[in-house]
């Protein structure tokens, strides 16, 4: 019996970063040939970046990729290697993976379904390789052949299917598998979102199984650009088991994951599936070398730990690393938050101590230094938190006691620095100033949306004022469920240059800091301190205490508010539909006349509100419900609102 070592690789790379990235992959490349592995599957773009965008349109991007190439190349001998990366063929731009055999680059094999959907937007940039098609092209000097590829390489044979190749109902996988085929390459360049690895496992293993063969699936991982989190993960499918699982939400630079496989075993396997088609011509796209794999004598592997995570973890695991890699990459000096004691700044502020917690964990103190190496970080790494994380409570004459002890114990637990400032004088003096203009005073009776919002902007300047003193991020608060509805106070509550929990809804976001203050992660542990927090109702404390103030008072229940931002946004229902299908989840706890007027209110504020959430600070994709109208939902920031439809629902 013979095996051969194979592996498939993450790595965190950085867009148009192209002295970083080639480090990196020759970081990975060296990690396999020193283990004696054969062939090595690495991501999507990984040595571009996926996330380019319009910069993939500069001719420099594709002339720098193929430099990159060829110092690649050079390196890369006594393996078989696949890297992603544009191509321009006939001025136009295509993703591809070239196929380097001991220091040759052999071919390149162009995407033929490109992603469109969600936060992906390739067609702007790249165009789809046509199915069948194979034509050469000039590749660091030398004539080669591109696109839709079969490799033969002494006699192992192999083919792609890149990213969403995979995930369409014409994935290339079964054609090629007519052929014979011992390997399928996936380079992809996948983003988080929570279920998904399940999802990848199920694709995976289906492809081997029904190909009969190895499926090497390179996913890309960290914080690449700002918005998108990769959570690495590399994983390869013999036959439909899975025989390696890397590490997901790795701090590392990269994650290396192998298997010894049998091919033989696969092909008498393949033999004896009497329902298989076979083409017997040769593949049009062909392409053979003669290269010995070199064959090795251990076992093959067998079936790969499985890792699953809860929402909760996953939520854990992805924005700390999201936050991470945005302060290193952009070279902040920490973070900043004004923290109310609420959910949504707590959650924030548990976030930064999560990320340091998660990367000192995996990287280890000299690990976390070297990443910080431009900020000074003091000796003793107890300090540490306090230097990269400083919170903030800004009391207002609405504030109470219960909202200030709860802001000051956590900021205590996690080590963060932590002040409290008295707000009162300014918003005096700004109602003061506007009161003389107008020639009448203020009242709450008269005027309650801006005595609020005062005490919201009012809160910005110094904030901001601190975030400049330290060099540090200043972090919004918003959720996506406050920004579906507009809650928020423009250039208030909402200033700051990065919103790490604006993907998130509420509901969630109240249900993962319980989990967080009694159940926790392992890498982790639980933080107590948010006792104070989770016993607090959701209020923004705008209005006198007598009013009561609650977010869900002036707004609906949280719950119901994300079930109608799910059918309205996600699945595009109609204000009736919508109302069907909130009546039938809710019916039983609220009357049909409030869901009723809960489902008109929450149409008008989403169709109010879009400008505002076009001015959001950026955040981080978790799932498939996201409201960033730059990178994933697109609305009018102008329109009728759906006057028409909110009539005839109010008069039925
Ligand atoms: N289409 C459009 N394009 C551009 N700008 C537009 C606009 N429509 C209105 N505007 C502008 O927007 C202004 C109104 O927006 P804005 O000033 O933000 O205020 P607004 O949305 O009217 O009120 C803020 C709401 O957020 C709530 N809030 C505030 C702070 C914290 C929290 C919390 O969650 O704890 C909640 C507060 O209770 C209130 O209900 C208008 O005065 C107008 O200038
Ligand atoms: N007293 C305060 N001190 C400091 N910051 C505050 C204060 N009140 C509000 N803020 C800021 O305004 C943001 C918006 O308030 P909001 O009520 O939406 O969030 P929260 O207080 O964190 O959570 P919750 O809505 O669950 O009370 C807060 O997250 C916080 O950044
Ligand atoms: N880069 C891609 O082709 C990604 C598309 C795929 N649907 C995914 O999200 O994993």
């Amino acid at each position: 019996m013979k095996t051969i070592h194979v592996a498939a690789g993450s790595v965190n790379q950085t867009p148009l970063d192209w002295e970083g990235n080639l480090s990196r992959i020759l970081a990975i490349i060296d990690q396999a040939k020193s283990e004696g592995v054969q062939i090595l599957c690495l991501p999507e773009l990984s040595l571009t970046g996926y996330g380019c965008e319009d910069a993939f349109l500069m001719p420099n991007t594709a002339e720098r990729a193929e430099w990159m190439l060829g110092e690649l190349a050079k390196y890369a001998n006594d393996i078989i290697l696949s890297v992603g990366l544009p191509w321009r063929h006939h001025h136009t731009l295509f993703n591809t993976a070239a196929v380097i055999v001991d220091g040759e680059v052999v071919g390149l094999v162009g995407k033929q379904h490109l992603a469109g959907d969600g936060l992906h937007y390739e067609p702007r940039w790249f165009s789809e390789w046509p199915q069948g098609e194979v034509v050469t092209t000039r590749c660091l000097g030398k004539e080669i052949p591109m696109g839709d590829l079969m490799f033969d390489i002494g006699g192992v044979r192999f083919g792609f299917e890149i990213c969403e190749d995979a995930w369409s109902a014409t994935r290339p996988g079964s054609k090629l598998a007519a052929y014979g085929i011992d390997f399928l390459f996936n380079p992809s360049a996948s983003h988080f979102a929570f279920g998904k690895q399940k999802l990848r496992e199920r694709f995976i293993n289906e492809g081997a199984r029904s190909c009969g063969c190895v499926y090497l699936y390179a996913n890309l991982l960290g914080n690449e650009s700002g918005r998108v989190v990769f959570d690495g993960g590399p994983l390869i499918s013999n036959c439909g088991d899975l025989v390696a699982s890397g590490k997901r939400f790795s701090f590392k630079d990269h994650v290396l994951s192998s298997a010894h496989v049998d091919i033989e075993l696969n092909r008498s396997r393949v033999a004896s599936t009497a329902s298989r088609r076979v083409e017997v011509k040769p593949h049009p796209g062909l392409v053979t070398v003669k290269w010995e794999v070199a064959l090795s004598d251990r076992a093959p592997t067998s079936l790969a730990q499985h890792c699953t995570y809860s929402k909760e973890e996953e939520f854990t695991h992805t924005l700390g690393l999201a936050l991470f890699d945005y302060m290193r990459k952009s070279y902040s000096r920490g973070f900043v938050v004004s923290l109310s004691g609420g959910a949504d700044s707590s959650a924030v502020s548990c976030l930064v101590f999560i990320a340091i917690q998660l990367a000192v964990k995996e990287l280890g103190e000299s690990g976390v230094r070297d990443r910080l190496a431009y900020m000074a970080l003091p000796a003793e790494s107890a300090e540490w938190m306090k230097v990269i994380l400083a919170c903030v409570y800004q009391a207002s004459e609405n504030s109470g006691d219960a909202t200030e002890q709860s802001a000051q114990k956590l900021a205590v637990a996690i080590g963060a620095e932590y002040q409290s400032w008295s707000i009162g004088k300014l918003v005096d003096g700004y109602t003061q100033m506007v009161s003389g203009g107008l020639g009448r005073q203020l009242t709450w009776e008269s005027d309650d949306i801006p005595l609020q919002n005062i005490q919201a902007r009012v809160r910005a300047p110094g904030i901001w004022m601190l975030a400049n003193v330290r060099n540090a991020l200043l972090l919004a608060t918003s959720n996506r469920s406050e920004a579906a509805v507009g809650y928020a106070t423009m250039d208030g509550d909402t200033s700051g240059g990065l919103s790490p929990v604006g993907g998130i809804d509420k509901a969630f976001l109240r249900e993962w800091l319980v989990w967080l203050e009694a159940v926790g992660s392992d890498e982790v542990g639980t933080i107590p301190a948010l006792h104070y927090v989770n016993s607090l109702q959701p209020t923004a404390e705008l209005r006198p205490s007598d009013q009561g103030q609650t977010d869900e008072s002036d707004l609906m229940p949280y719950p119901v508010l994300e079930a109608i931002e799910k059918a309205t946004i996600r699945d595009k229902r109609s204000p009736k539909d919508t109302l069907t299908l909130i009546a039938d989840e809710f019916g039983e706890r609220y009357s049909y006349s409030q869901l009723k007027a809960w489902v008109v209110k929450f149409f008008r504020l989403w169709c109010r509100n879009q400008w505002k959430r076009e001015r959001y600070a950026p955040s981080f994709h978790v799932d498939d419900k996201n409201l960033d109208p730059k990178t994933w939902c697109r609305f009018p920031i102008l329109s009728g609102g759906f006057a028409a439809e909110l009539r005839e629902l109010e008069e039925s």
